[in-house]
């Protein structure tokens, strides 16, 4: 079986580069190599060698190396017809999606597998906003987390922490500055053709699984093949105690506060009167008042067993 890395030397501030070099040199396989020149690129990428795979009717295993952004645009690009087995080698920041999905962690882990490949078929999020369709792996959402994302990735602070390899540090400088600058906003969720409305909220988030942002466990009842999403909406909050959340969150404490309300479902329909931004595993996308769709989809692709680690994920 063919086996394709698709590398983002650029995630977690530049470990991209350092984990493939360690990586690469480890391995006693035959494999093609593609490294991202440009955001954007990995789903080009991935694309391109699933419409190739589908063509010769063969299976093959693409292994994305970088952080969250980087499987995300491995799985968006994938042809949903396409049967090729997906890996993970985490090099990111945040990192959520090796929290729960298998991932590689050695050479020696994938030379095993390719042994005896085997793996699961998972369930994917997509989110539907005007005429696009973006799935996600990890989570999606609306509101104050997608304002901290953006403005995270637009500061100077960023950039400096960037070159000292302490980028994730800016996440925390911008949700203080976010803090007092975010609105909290008005919004209907309808789940399953339920409708319930919140008139303080900060953010709206689906979730796949249960980690977001870095390990926080958000959605603790989550499992990305049960053939359900929840919605996490965090609601009427002063600004300290959403502070306070965001710590009691990396526990999963948070689910007993009367200001967090979840629930289980299949499709939501997110509606909200003023433009907010939005995001699909914290890649923001832009920033809108239309309705926002977010359903369960499966696809063909499988994610890799890597057969040395005990699963998280339960079977079904
Ligand atoms: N060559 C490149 N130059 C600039 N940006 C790139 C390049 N290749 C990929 N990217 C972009 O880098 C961004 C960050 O990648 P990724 O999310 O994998 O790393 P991370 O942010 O460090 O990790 P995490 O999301 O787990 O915190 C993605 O939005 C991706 O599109």
């Amino acid at each position: 079986m063919e086996v394709h890395f698709i590398i983002n030397e650029k995630s977690g501030s530049g470990n991209g580069r350092k984990v493939w070099s360690k990586l690469k040199n480890q391995l006693n396989i035959k494999f093609f190599e593609h490294i991202t020149q440009f955001s954007g690129h990995a789903l080009q990428l991935s694309k391109s060698i699933s419409i190739e795979f589908l063509k010769r009717n063969e299976k093959a295993l693409i292994v994305a190396v970088g952080g969250d952004g980087t499987i995300h645009e491995v799985i968006n690009g994938i042809d949903p017809q396409s049967k090729l087995y997906i890996g993970f080698v985490k090099a990111g920041s945040g990192n959520d999606f090796s929290r729960t999905f298998q991932s590689f962690e050695t050479a020696n882990d994938i030379e095993q597998f390719l042994k005896t490949p085997s793996g699961s078929k998972m369930d994917c999020g997509q989110l539907v906003y005007f005429e696009e369709a973006r799935k996600f792996v990890n989570n999606a959402g609306i509101g104050f987390d997608a304002f901290v994302t953006l403005k995270a990735s637009h500061s100077k602070i960023k950039r400096l922490l960037n070159k000292i390899g302490l980028g994730k540090l800016s996440y925390g400088f911008s949700t203080i500055i976010a803090l007092f600058t975010f609105k909290r906003f008005n919004v209907e969720v309808e789940v399953d053709g339920n409708l319930y409305n919140f008139n303080k909220a900060w953010f709206v988030t689906v979730s796949n699984q249960p980690y977001f942002g870095g390990g926080m466990k958000l959605s603790p009842d989550s499992k990305p093949n049960d053939g359900e999403l929840e919605v996490t909406i965090v609601n009427n909050l002063t600004h300290l105690k959403l502070l306070l959340l965001f710590v009691t969150v990396f526990f999963g404490a948070h689910t007993k506060l009367t200001a967090v309300t979840q629930f289980k479902g299949k499709t939501f329909h997110v509606r909200v009167s003023d433009p907010l931004y939005f995001h699909t595993d914290g890649e923001v996308i832009g920033s809108t008042n239309a309705s926002l769709t977010y359903q369960i989809i499966k696809e063909n692709w499988i994610c890799v067993d890597n057969n040395r680690k005990s699963t998280q994920i339960i079977e079904i």
